[in-house]
């Protein structure tokens, strides 16, 4: 049986860092699921019909890790038919052996509510802005803007809205440094049996 690791949180919490540290440590398979969606956002036209036809090369584009795609991905993901399409997709990778880490807003809740283990990743807003600011060498002030925003339509939304699912591990990263918080995950996988 493979061993699913879900990870769920906000915007530049340090979910994508962890999931792919632990993928490495266990040999697992990971998912950058906001991917998809910055895919199916960056692709303009029908956002159904571009979630419905995503292919490798719409993943590989180098433009995805921008602000704007951010913008723009969390605006096709409140779209209940974007989603559906993407459902399968990933619950197939989630089964990958021997492992499969997925990380993005709803694994916990909606793709994968049987992971064997269940990260809520968070940090404050400020902290998360100047990561982010950090990393894409943009304005720290414009980043919380952006960040927030985001935030709040993927909280809000009808379909899948972001929450840590009843059994989670809540990890907050906003005092820890990288080395620290990977390890705290490893752990908590490890005592969940990886
Ligand atoms: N504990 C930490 N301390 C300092 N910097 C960190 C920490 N965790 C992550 N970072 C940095 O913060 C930035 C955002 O991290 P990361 O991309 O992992 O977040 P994310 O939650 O996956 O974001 P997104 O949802 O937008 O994909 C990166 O530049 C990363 O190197
Ligand atoms: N499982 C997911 C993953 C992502 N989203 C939406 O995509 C946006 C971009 O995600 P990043 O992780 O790359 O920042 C995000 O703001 C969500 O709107 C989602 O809905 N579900």
């Amino acid at each position: 049986m493979p061993f699913t690791i879900a990870i769920d949180g906000p915007a530049a919490s340090g979910k994508g860092t962890i999931a792919r540290a632990l993928a490495h440590h266990f040999g697992f398979a990971h998912l950058d699921t906001g991917l998809l969606y910055r895919a199916v956002g960056a692709k303009g036209g029908d956002p159904v019909a571009a979630a419905r036809s995503l292919t490798p090369d719409d993943l590989a584009r180098d433009d995805l890790r921008s602000a704007r795609a951010g913008q723009a991905a969390s605006r096709v993901a409140a779209i209940p038919e974007v989603r559906a399409a993407l459902v399968e997709f990933q619950r197939r990778f989630a089964r990958s052996e021997p492992g499969a880490v997925l990380d993005g807003r709803d694994i916990g809740t909606v793709i994968c509510p049987d992971a064997e283990l269940k990260l809520y990743v968070t940090a404050n807003d400020e902290i998360r802005a100047r990561r982010r600011a950090k990393e894409l060498g943009a304005d720290e002030a414009q980043m919380l803007r952006e960040l927030r925003e985001r935030d709040a339509r993927d909280v809000a939304r009808a379909v899948a809205p972001m929450r840590p699912a009843p059994d989670a591990v809540l990890l907050d990263t906003s005092e820890m440094s990288i080395d620290d918080a990977v390890t705290r995950a490893i752990t908590c996988a490890k005592e969940a049996g990886a």
